[in-house]
């Protein structure tokens, strides 16, 4: 069933229009890609063939055993990685063709992203750290959109106060506040609950969906945590830089059996 934001604009659901200016497209198209790196005589392919396609206002998470390509499949869809071969598309851009000045610009400007370690400025109120991505693209803040994301993200109440003032939790949900300022074309966590612990983690889990459910925004996340991906929409398994299966609206068991059989193969 659609959900409506406050603001009584009707939201996204999988697959619709985003209703910004980047029309129908998908948030991300990725064809063919290929990741191998060389040193000397050795090549590793960290990425092999890899094909997908995320509907805009859709959930999706990556797992895999370790080593199997989900840090490269996120650092190459959010364009923080160049492929060796195949094509990566955000949105209506296709990422090949951009210089690396325009590659940092549309990673400030078309990206959100939400680590296991925060990476917030100390220095900066909470306040400061969300509007950060805008001013360094020297763009102004849509005060409606920012004051939707802290009350949705519950951070409200601690904008003045410093990161170093707020526990773990909730500094994840400013790092999640920042990722959405610029209403990206998508956000790309790693291990987003790493660090937290599990009660904690579960609030992360659902603010994610929340912001894809009630603000129709694309999340890709990363994770070892089966539980984790089950408040995805569709789990992507990796197994040596192929993508070697796919659960659509998983539970945290069917994913977990999924690895294991991963791990047998
Ligand atoms: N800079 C690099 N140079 C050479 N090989 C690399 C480099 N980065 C990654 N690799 C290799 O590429 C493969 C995929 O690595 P990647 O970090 O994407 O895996 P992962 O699934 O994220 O692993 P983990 O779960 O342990 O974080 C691995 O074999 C890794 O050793």
């Amino acid at each position: 069933m659609p959900t409506r934001e406050r603001t009584g604009k009707p939201t996204r659901s999988k697959g619709d229009s985003d209703g910004n200016s980047h029309g129908d497209n998908p948030a991300l198209l990725m064809r063919e890609v290929y990741r191998k790196y060389s040193s000397g005589a050795d090549e590793t392919t960290a990425l092999a063939d890899i094909s997908v396609t995320l509907a805009r206002g859709s959930f999706t998470a990556v797992m895999g055993p370790s080593g199997s390509g989900k840090s490269t499949f996120l650092h190459c869809a959010a364009g923080l990685d160049r492929p060796t071969s195949g094509n990566v598309r955000l949105g209506d851009t296709d990422l090949d063709r951009l210089s690396q000045n325009r590659l940092t610009r549309l990673r400030r400007e078309r990206v959100g992203f939400v680590f296991q370690e925060y990476n917030l400025l100390s220095a900066l109120t909470v306040q400061d750290n969300i509007t950060m991505p805008l001013r360094l693209s020297g763009r102004p803040v849509d005060r409606e959109w920012a004051e939707l994301v802290t009350r949705r993200v519950g951070i409200d109440q601690w904008l003045r106060r410093r990161p170093t003032q707020l526990s773990g939790g909730q500094q994840q949900r400013v790092a999640i506040a920042r990722a959405l300022i610029a209403r990206p074309d998508a956000v790309f966590a790693d291990e987003p609950t790493g660090a937290l612990d599990s009660h904690t983690g579960g609030q992360v889990l659902a603010l994610l969906r929340e912001v894809v459910t009630d603000l129709g925004q694309t999340v890709l996340m990363v994770t070892h945590d089966s539980a984790a991906a089950a408040h995805a929409d569709e789990v992507l398994f990796l197994t040596d830089g192929k993508l070697a299966d796919r659960l659509a609206a998983p539970t945290a068991e069917a994913v977990a059996e999924r690895m294991s059989r991963l791990g047998r193969a």
